[in-house]
């Protein structure tokens, strides 16, 4: 990017460089960083709205505070790019969520100045106290800083974090980034203790109780008010922060330098926890984005002049799609069904249940474990729970699954977005170890789709079961094959034959999407295909007539080996005593980065030429 555009940040390095900027160019450098990550964001594609609210928080917190000594810990950290830019990374943005390139989330191993990986919400609070002891135990003067967003807060990790460091002496300070959005509006009594915290009926309260002057005060006279009231014991109606053991400051400007710097640079002075409630806007500086934040939360490219304009070509079906379609067709159908999203509505196609079965929807926050019991408690009462979440935050919801919905035997459905590898937002949120981690658990059973139509249908079979299940299938669009309009189920745990080989050498057994390359494989190597569908139930039937007539079998799937479909149906021929040559093809023991989800695949060997390159080999050993 030219250096015309960004004279003042193209000279900017690393934070040590901007703090020895003359304080009166932080304004021009943040006016530039912004114009900076819309270029960039509008190039790779990304999450835009979420860091252009950060871009003067950002300046301001590596401004006052030494990092890297100091220790910023971002929540989320989707909203990292100001940070990144400012940090070393700046010409390295072009490459951002691209295979080898930076990552769109913080990554100890790319810079010191990500202090703690992230892109799973609200562990910053207790990573950030953990460092604040440390460096008590280790006697270093350092300060911890959990940067949180109010979705984020929603977690019950953030509040056991709170609880946890109210009563400590740690030199930690909280930033609540507080804009009113989580991905889309924000849900809860937090929030609508957070709008009445900013609205200043809190301070008003105070006023009328003859205590308090502080709403008429600007912050920093306000924070040295606050601070004298308490020293003196004053009763001051306390916040929920306060009641925690935390000193809180704010609500102040998270856009206004004049004011962060300046309330920054006073509590870098204060020991023990202190809280910044910091008020920002989603999207803040783009007019597009401050219009219509949630569109603007991940964006892919768009030009900046024009922002997101909708393809003149249809865009296929995703199985995201496919579910919402389902998940309203069944609604309409039978009115037990509730639908159950931890804050993820638009990325689980929930939109659409919203708007017409309002009465049926729940957004129940940031709050994985909570959605699992919460669904476990519906089905006690004879409701039908769906839970929409995305494969690797039910890892989030791990206990409640197994203690509040598989061991009371409880019949909800759970829809597991993003099965698989999900491409740009990598490791972090990769649906790799779904079937290893839930056909572990009795009672529970889990189905793999192959395609678009047997999505719906496996979804309706998992509906008409008394038992819990899991559905799971992968982000972006299938093959292509259209769902029917029918609500019927499938047989249960029922696996089905795609192509019989006239050599019977090989039998290829598919476990959900991977089963169209495996199509195209087995042309060439004159292969069997099974669509299995079913990690749990196996179709052991199928799976030992297979055994029985082929050399050898292979087992596909798009999650981790270790402890995966293939593992189950090992298991299954080891405890029939069946013997046979068994390949294992699927997601290897390591963390799988960032990157184009189908060159990714390519490079597990899980596409059609990779996988016919692994049965050759291994017919050839
Ligand atoms: C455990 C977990 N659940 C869900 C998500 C998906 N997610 C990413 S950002 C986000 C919203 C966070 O809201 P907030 O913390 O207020 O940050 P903002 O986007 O407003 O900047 C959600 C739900 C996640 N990353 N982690
Ligand atoms: C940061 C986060 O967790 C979400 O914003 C996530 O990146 C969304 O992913 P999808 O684009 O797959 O919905
Ligand atoms: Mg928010």
């Amino acid at each position: 990017m030219s250096t015309n555009t960004y004279p003042l940040l193209q000279s900017i390095n690393d934070p040590a460089e901007m703090r020895r900027l003359p304080r009166a160019q932080l304004k021009t450098l943040a006016a530039e960083l912004r114009g900076y990550v819309i270029d960039s964001v509008s190039k790779t594609g990304g999450h835009l709205s979420s860091n252009l609210g950060t871009v003067e928080l950002t300046v301001a917190l590596h401004a006052v505070f030494n990092t890297p000594h100091d220790r910023i810990v971002w929540d989320v950290g989707h909203q990292t790019y100001p940070h990144k830019i400012l940090t070393g990374r700046r010409d390295r943005m072009s490459t951002l969520r691209q295979m080898g390139g930076l990552s769109g989330f913080p990554q100890r191993t790319e810079s010191e100045y990500d202090t703690f990986g992230t892109a799973h919400s609200s562990t910053s609070i207790s990573a950030a106290l953990g460092m604040a002891m440390a460096a008590k135990q280790k006697g270093e003067d350092r300060r911890a800083i959990a940067v949180i967003g109010d979705g984020a807060m929603t977690a019950g990790m953030a509040f056991e974090a709170l609880n946890n460091g109210g009563v400590t002496d740690a030199n930690l300070l909280v930033i609540l980034n507080d804009n009113d959005m989580s991905i889309s509006p924000p849900v809860g009594a937090l929030n609508r203790y957070l709008a009445q915290l900013m609205s200043g009926q809190f301070y008003a309260k105070a006023r009328d109780v003859g205590k308090s002057v502080l709403k008429q005060v600007p912050p920093l006279l306000e924070l040295a008010k606050r601070l004298e009231q308490q020293a003196k014991g004053m009763v001051v109606p306390a916040t929920m922060f306060e009641q925690f053991g935390f000193n809180y400051i704010g609500p102040i400007d998270g856009h206004d330098l004049d004011s962060l710097i300046p309330t920054l640079e006073n509590i870098k002075g204060l020991k023990g926890p202190q809280f910044l409630h910091v008020v920002t806007k989603k999207g803040q500086g783009y007019k597009m984005a401050e219009a219509d934040p949630i569109a603007y939360h991940g964006p892919g490219k768009f030009d900046p002049a024009v922002g997101l304009v909708k393809s003149a070509t249809p865009a296929k079906q995703t199985f995201t799609q496919v579910f919402g379609t389902w998940l309203c067709d069944m609604a309409a159908k039978d009115q037990r069904l509730v639908g159950i999203t931890p804050a993820m509505r638009e990325g689980s196609g929930m939109v659409e249940f919203h708007k017409r079965f309002p009465g049926r929807y729940y957004d129940v926050g940031i709050a994985e474990q909570h959605a699992v019991t919460f669904a476990g408690g519906m089905a006690c009462e004879g409701l039908k729970p769906v839970v929409a979440i995305y494969s690797t935050f039910l890892q989030r919801g791990y206990d409640q699954l197994i203690h509040d919905v598989a061991l009371q035997n409880l019949p909800v459905v759970f829809a597991l977005d993003r099965a698989g590898l999900v491409g740009a937002d990598g490791a972090t949120h990769a649906g790799a170890y779904d079937v290893a981690f839930v056909r572990c658990i009795p009672n529970m059973s889990m189905a793999c789709p192959a395609d678009e139509r047997e999505t719906r249908q496996l979804l309706s079979t998992a509906y008409a079961q008394n038992h819990p299940v899991c559905v799971r299938y992968p982000r972006g669009a299938g093959v292509g094959v259209a769902p029917l309009e029918s609500l019927d189920a499938l047989p249960f745990g029922k696996g089905e034959m795609r192509r019989e080989s006239t050599s019977k050498k090989v039998a290829i057994l598919a476990f959900g999407t991977l089963l169209y390359p495996a199509l195209q494989a087995a042309e060439a190597l004159d292969a069997s295909v099974a669509n299995m569908r079913w990690a749990k139930p196996l179709d052991e039937e199928l799976l030992f007539q297979l055994a029985a007539e082929h050399d050898l079998i292979v087992t596909l799937e798009d999650s981790c080996i270790m402890g995966g479909a293939g593992t189950a149906v090992m298991e299954a021929m080891a405890a029939h005593g069946v013997t046979k040559n068994v390949l294992q093809l699927g997601l290897p023991d390591q963390f799988i980065e960032h990157g184009d989800p189908v060159k990714l695949l390519a490079l597990q060997g899980l596409d059609a030429e990779g996988i016919e390159a692994s049965i050759r080999k291994r017919l050839a050993a």
